[in-house]
């Protein structure tokens, strides 16, 4: 099956240092962040075209990077499902949540958070409920800044993110200390490692103890969110009243679904699908903002301009953290996006024998995978200063002193938050969350990179990397200092 990949009835090319049994495996055997260079160097070897991958733990398969490619992949998701290979491996956190699911049980979670992420929702988590938590977590930054002490920007985010996540989807408070989130999240890391690892289950046989409880406890809690869901419901309905977040994401997903075991996997799955990739992104972003002092300072001259007159506080609101009234910071973002996206590798299934617009052929059962790092950094799409961080590669110059405005790049060049029909539900409000805070907290304060080793006098400091995950969180967190 694996020879009858073929593409105008050649062979596809192999990245250079492929082995003749262990193929590429040895690179899946690495930690993630090398197999994400590792994908990013096999591109340019190839000259960008789809090329072929053998690891022992992997279906046939192939590389994409051409965005008609991905395009052909996304758009049609009957072809190219989640499948068994990714759903095996994701299980005992995912269940049957959406991130899972494919066919019916993937429609009727996606209808209900379609139905959730309205307009007048987002607006209200903006307005109403991002400015008090918010409040927190600048408490905590004045905090550290008059004590002069270090704090790890990255789990100040997840707090944040991980609130704002618990009282929108779920009405309830949710800090990121509780037990569930570091069970979530070494859970996380641990369920990434099986997809590189072909003895996982060896592994996990001996050593997966700590695994099987930190599941246990991600599911718990995943139960204690519907029954406590339920139980409000059951007092709201008797007193006839509601929620300011009318019909939050769990009563959604409750109306919709029968099966109180699939609505806590969904749960659970909606949490990790919001809460981790924006607390990710914006620890990136203030990352490169610290490295970056030139960008932070147009940041500020942006704010300063839009908002002439403000004091401490930005009338930041959902009408004013758009792209047409923050261009620039909008296009930080994206930017950050780019080089850092929170969901950097993806694979699918393929359901039929299909032909890729490249004339690719692919037989039933192969996977496809795409490495957003690497599409986020290829030079055909984005030129030849692809690795550098340069937001203005985002914008069109106004005409006539009108604000720039934002280029369109389609979802296929930047599949960050996916296309088509299975398209990130949580985009819009990623985006308005993000450049909310980072327009908050540059306006706000300094922040210093505190370095484990100070680099040398002329020199340039270390890259930081990804820890290895599902998704992007920053190897170590990211301590600084505030000022
Ligand atoms: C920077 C932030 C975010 C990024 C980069 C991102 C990226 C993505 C990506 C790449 C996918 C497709 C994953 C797959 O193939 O399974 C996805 C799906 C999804 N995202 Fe996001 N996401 C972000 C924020 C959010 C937020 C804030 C929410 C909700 C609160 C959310 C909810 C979802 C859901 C429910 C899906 C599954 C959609 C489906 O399968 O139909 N995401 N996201």
């Amino acid at each position: 099956q694996r020879s009858a990949i073929r593409r105008h009835g050649k062979r596809l090319p192999r990245p250079p240092g492929t082995l003749p049994l262990a193929g590429n495996g040895i690179w899946f055997l690495q930690p993630r962040h090398r197999l994400l260079d590792w994908f990013v160097q096999s591109e340019r070897d190839v000259g960008f075209s789809t090329f072929e991958i053998s690891v022992p733990s992997l279906p046939p398969g192939i590389v994409i990077n051409d965005p008609r490619n991905v395009e052909h992949v996304l758009k049609n998701n009957d072809v190219f499902i989640k499948g068994d290979f990714f759903r095996v491996r994701s299980w005992d956190l995912f269940g049957n949540g959406i991130i899972n699911a494919d066919g019916e049980l993937w429609k009727i979670q996606r209808k209900a958070g379609l139905r959730f992420f309205s307009n007048a929702n987002l607006r209200t988590l903006i307005d109403d409920v991002l400015p008090s938590i918010l409040a927190d977590t600048e408490k905590t930054l004045d905090d550290a800044a008059q004590a002069a002490a270090s704090v790890d920007l990255q789990s100040i985010l997840l707090e944040l993110t991980t609130r704002l996540m618990g009282n929108m989807a779920y009405d309830m408070d949710m800090p990121s200390s509780l037990p569930f989130s570091r069970s979530f999240d070494f859970a996380s890391g641990q369920i990434g490692e099986r997809f590189q690892n072909p003895f996982y289950k060896f592994k996990e046989f001996v050593l997966g103890a700590p695994l099987r409880r930190a599941v246990f406890e991600v599911k718990t809690f995943g139960s204690q969110i519907v029954s406590a869901a339920v139980q409000k419901r059951e007092k709201q309905e008797k007193a006839r009243t509601a929620d300011p977040l009318h019909n939050n994401l769990i009563n959604a997903l409750l109306d919709n679904i029968k099966d109180h075991a699939v609505v806590a996997d969904a749960a659970m799955n909606y949490l990790s699908a919001g809460r981790d990739t924006t607390a990710q992104s914006l620890t990136w972003a203030f990352y490169l903002l610290m490295r970056h002092p030139n960008i932070r300072e147009r940041i500020r001259k942006e704010l300063e301009t839009t908002f002439a007159g403000a004091t401490n506080q930005l009338p930041l609101s959902f009408d004013s953290a758009q792209p047409s009234t923050l261009p620039y910071t909008s296009a930080v973002f994206n930017e950050v996006l780019r080089l850092y996206p929170p969901v950097p590798i993806e694979l699918k299934e393929c359901t039929t024998s299909t032909t890729f617009p490249d004339g690719t052929w692919l037989p039933k059962g192969a996977v496809v995978i795409w490495a957003t790092w690497a599409i986020g950094r290829s030079k055909n799409i984005w030129g030849e200063d692809a690795d550098n961080f340069r937001p203005e590669r985002w914008l069109v110059e106004g005409q006539n002193g009108e604000l720039p405005t934002m280029r369109s790049v389609s979802a296929y060049e930047f599949p960050v938050f996916n296309g088509g029909p299975r398209s990130c539900i949580g985009k819009k409000m990623a985006e308005l969350l993000a450049v909310y805070v980072i327009a908050n907290m540059t306006w706000k304060y300094d922040f210093e990179e505190v370095f484990e080793k100070q680099p040398k006098p002329g020199s340039e400091p270390m890259e930081r990397r990804s820890q290895n995950s599902l998704t992007l969180p920053m190897e170590g967190g990211l301590p600084c200092y505030v000022r």
